[in-house]
């Protein structure tokens, strides 16, 4: 008998799409975290915007990235966007908080334990980005990561604010011509 096919992920984790794809899934996995964030913040006048923390994490990522070999100014400008994407998610749910209260959470989750969860997916992203610089440069590199965006929407369900969140996240990725 055939052998089965092998799942889409094995079958084409060297293919191009096969390096956005991770991509995507951990911008997703990253933009979850906003939640939590916005529940940490929530109520207690932290504002969502966090300078000093933002360099610590350009400044780790960009020393994971020369560890593995990996450009730190690309991984860098994609954890700008990264952050950005973030900070879009944490503002649509404080304005839907403010306008709808009942929706606001009723806890409030540990910050520290928050970054903690962000770091271990920041370090799985310079990876993911570390291992896709010829899909990241290939000339079809937009239309594979939107199809892998639309892959991971479907996949995570994601509503508006998560959906134009996860595009912002993305914006660097594919080289610029
Ligand atoms: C996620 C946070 O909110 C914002 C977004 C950050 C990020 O995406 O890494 C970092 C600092 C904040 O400007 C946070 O405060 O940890």
């Amino acid at each position: 008998a055939p052998a089965a096919p092998p799942a889409a992920a094995t079958a084409t984790a060297h293919s191009p799409y096969g390096q956005l794809h991770p991509l995507a899934a951990l911008s997703a996995e990253r933009l979850a975290t906003g939640d939590l964030v916005a529940a940490a913040k929530w109520g207690t006048g932290s504002p969502i915007d966090d300078p000093a923390r933002e360099q610590e994490v350009l400044n780790a990522v960009a020393e994971q990235a020369r560890q593995l070999g990996a450009d730190p100014e690309a991984t860098v400008r994609i954890f700008r966007d990264q952050i950005e994407a973030s900070k879009i998610v944490q503002r649509g749910l404080h304005r839907a908080w403010d306008a709808d209260p009942g929706r606001a959470p009723t806890e409030r989750p540990d910050l520290g334990e928050v970054r903690k969860e962000i770091n271990r997916i920041n370090g799985e992203l310079v990876r993911a980005i570390a291992d896709s610089p010829a899909a990241r440069s290939a000339p079809y590199c937009a239309p594979l990561l939107a199809a892998a965006a639309a892959h991971v929407r479907h996949e995570r369900h994601l509503d508006g604010l998560h959906t134009v969140a996860l595009a912002r996240s993305l914006r660097s990725v594919c080289a610029e011509a």
